[in-house]
């Protein structure tokens, strides 16, 4: 036995007995018994790898061919007519991530008053796309279309502006989610730093130029520990590759607003939550895993102090970026030429009443009428920040923005949401629970 395995895994790699050698050398030979069928062979393979090779520039090449999703006359009418204003002065918007959950509600938002909005979105698996499909045929039951398609396809873009002359861009598509940057890096460079690049590109070369509104993240602040945060504050230390990503973003608008004179408002979102929101955040995922009788993880942070967040209610948000919208300056370039300063402002979108982990736990739970099992760890040294809190008297003053809802409210909708989107019977005594919720979510 011993002997065999020595033979298989010589202890020296390359350095295998002669006896071997010789062996293998038959086998080769009989194999390849003449030259003339190792000529075939290199034929063969040959041949195989040019014809990868041209299907592979033809599928490049092709993509309007195969990407059946986008392109041709009735898509183009149907782009138009999400895009067209209902009300007189109204905006044009191409929402980026619109099957995102602060994307499904801006849009909604914007529709409800009349603008028009035309929604893109990839669809990706970062988390379960059945309920990012859930919400595009919420807009389309409101009339909104979402194209299916990637910030990345500048083909994409083009055809989008040129059927198009969007007066706005809401550009909420982004890797988002801070501790699963250490799962998948590559995700966020692509949509957070190529992806934007790609879209800003379309944006400067466009004729007109839209304004451009988009997402950056309290997690900019990183490891700053004055609060509450304001945006006059040091940016340099970010904590997790989804920071550094952001800021980065930050940088590159300021860089097209300078060269290409494209008017942006960056906003920075605090911990957004509610109702159609993300499973991937931890109000998200507590609620599913109590509800299944699932234990959850609590994060501790140094010295057993519990952590805390800014977390904003995302009927809030939506003020925000509303406002953000209406009181953008055009862009002052065209065609891919600046011809005077543009605007350039980024605000702090948050609650400003952090909440400790813990305590969001406890609303849950009496929202929930079941007790959670929860699990205290240290907090993972994985990009995580210990507390946020927001200072917004620049988003208050600029954009009139003012929040209204607290956690437990805001916590409250959710839950109702939730209970009515996924159902819940598992045990008796929460099934009126969940029947009451439904009946309230349906009504409102
Ligand atoms: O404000 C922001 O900019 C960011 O807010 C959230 O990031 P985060 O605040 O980390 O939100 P959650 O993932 O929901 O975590 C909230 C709190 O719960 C804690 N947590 C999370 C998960 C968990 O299993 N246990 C746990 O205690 C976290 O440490 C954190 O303190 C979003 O996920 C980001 O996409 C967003 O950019």
């Amino acid at each position: 036995m011993r002997m065999m395995e020595d033979e298989l895994f010589p202890s020296t790699p390359g350095k295998v007995k002669i006896e071997r050698a010789h062996t293998i050398n038959r086998q080769f030979h009989k194999c390849f018994a003449s030259t003339s069928t190792m000529f075939l062979w290199a034929l063969f393979l040959i041949a195989l790898t040019a014809s990868y090779l041209s299907f592979q520039s033809f599928v490049d090449t092709s993509s309007g061919y195969f990407n059946a999703s986008w392109g041709g006359m009735h898509w183009e009418k149907q782009i138009r007519a999400s895009a067209t204003p209902r009300r007189p002065g109204g905006m044009s918007v191409l929402l980026t991530g619109a099957a995102g959950f602060v994307g499904t509600h801006v849009s909604l938002a914007l529709h409800k008053r009349g603008d028009g909005v035309v929604g893109l979105d990839n669809f990706n698996n970062y988390y379960d796309p059945s309920l990012k499909k859930a919400r595009k045929a919420l807009l389309a039951s409101h009339s909104v279309f979402v194209v299916e398609g990637d910030i990345n396809d500048a083909r994409l873009l083009a055809k989008l502006f040129d059927v198009v002359p969007f007066t706005h861009v809401m550009h909420l598509a982004a890797q988002a989610g801070v501790r699963y940057a250490i799962e998948n890096p590559a995700s966020y460079v692509h949509s957070n730093i190529a992806g934007l690049v790609t879209l800003l590109e379309a944006c400067k070369s466009a004729d007109p130029q839209p304004a451009i509104v988009w997402a950056s993240s309290s997690s900019v602040y990183g490891l700053n520990e004055k609060v509450p945060f304001s945006e006059l504050d040091r940016t340099d230390r970010p904590a997790s590759l989804y920071a550094a990503t952001k800021k980065a973003g930050e940088e590159i608008t300021h860089t097209y607003n300078h060269i290409y004179g494209l008017s942006i408002t960056g906003l920075r979102f605090f911990t957004v939550y509610g109702p159609w929101g993300r499973p991937d955040m931890a109000y998200f995922s507590f609620t599913r895993n109590i509800l299944q009788g699932k234990p959850i993880t609590v994060y501790r942070g140094k010295n057993h102090v519990d952590l805390a967040r800014d977390f904003t209610f995302i009927d809030d948000i939506v003020k925000g970026c509303i406002a953000s919208l209406d009181t953008a300056e055009k862009s002052t370039g065209s065609g891919g030429r600046k011809r005077g300063p543009a605007q350039y402002r980024i605000f702090n979108l948050g609650n400003t009443s952090p909440v400790t982990v813990p305590t969001l736990v406890r609303i849950l739970e009496s929202n929930l009428k079941v007790k959670a099992k929860i699990n205290v760890v240290d907090m993972p040294g994985n990009g995580d920040v210990p507390f946020t809190h927001a200072n917004i008297s620049f988003a208050r003053a600029e954009l009139g923005y003012m929040p209204t809802t607290n956690l437990e409210s805001g916590l409250k909708k959710f839950v109702r949401w939730y209970l009515s989107y996924y159902g819940y019977s598992p045990r008796s005594g929460d099934i009126a629970l969940a029947a009451e919720a439904g009946e309230e979510a349906k009504a409102s």
